[in-house]
């Protein structure tokens, strides 16, 4: 079998970036690397998550765990792929997992709903859904004022990266970040690493490499 890893951290943190240096040197050791991006993955159901950030869907993104089954019905359909790299013994890298929706389903409610979201979150994606659960998660931590000048810049060049409702509120992200570091913190479904601005993408590469 491959090695499932999830990327993860605030808009702007690098994740798509990071992703794409470490499928660079994993193939450069001989690695084949499957990457895939959530909720980029190209369902309805993402689709439908988008419009609502964007305000399309009237109040629709105000339901905080409908939001959150719509992006667990999205990597639901993309689970046949990651089992079939999996088995092909690819490395998979996925930009965004099951704990985006644990981070920022819980940054949009009180701070007390932490413990009941991630949990809700665990039962529903990896227990009733069966999603393959990650070797290794990863906290991309770049503090929230660094990730959103990135994303700034980024949208700034290239307007069909503009940020969502989510994405331009400072407050959200802010918890956010901490609920993430929580989740790290308490090692939430599998073993987490936090990767830090100055740290090179050859540190979690060979991280990922060495995964037994
Ligand atoms: N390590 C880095 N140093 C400097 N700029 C970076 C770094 N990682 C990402 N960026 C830039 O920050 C912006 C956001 O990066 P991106 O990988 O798209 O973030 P995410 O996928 O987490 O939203 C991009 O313009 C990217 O070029
Ligand atoms: C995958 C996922 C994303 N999100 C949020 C985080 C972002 O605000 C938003 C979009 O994610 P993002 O990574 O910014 O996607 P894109 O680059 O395609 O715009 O969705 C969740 O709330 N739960 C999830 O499960």
């Amino acid at each position: 079998m491959g090695r499932l890893v999830a990327i993860e951290g605030l808009d702007g943190a690098g994740k798509n970036t990071l992703t794409r240096a470490v499928t660079e040197r994993l193939e450069a050791t001989g690695r084949t690397v499957t990457a895939l991006a959530f909720p980029r993955y190209g369902t309805q159901f993402a689709d439908l998550a988008a419009e609502a950030l964007r305000g399309g869907n009237g109040d629709v993104a105000d339901s905080v765990y409908g939001m959150g089954l719509l992006f667990a019905f999205d990597r639901q359909a993309a689970a046949p792929d990651i089992r079939a790299a999996l088995e092909r013994h690819d490395v998979v890298l996925l930009d965004r997992y099951a704990a985006s929706s644990a981070a920022y389903s819980a940054a949009r409610l009180h701070e007390g709903a932490d413990g009941a979201v991630a949990g809700w979150v665990r039962e529903t994606e990896f227990g009733r859904f069966g999603l393959p659960v990650p070797d290794l998660q990863v906290y991309l931590d770049v503090g929230v004022a660094l990730a959103a000048e990135r994303a700034q810049r980024r949208e700034a060049g290239d307007a069909s990266r503009a940020r969502d409702a989510y994405e331009t509120d400072a407050g959200l992200q802010a918890r956010t970040g901490a609920v993430y570091t929580g989740l790290a913190e308490s090692a939430w479904v599998s073993p987490w690493r936090i990767h830090g601005a100055d740290d090179a993408p050859e540190t979690l590469a060979d991280a990922i490499a060495s995964l037994s």
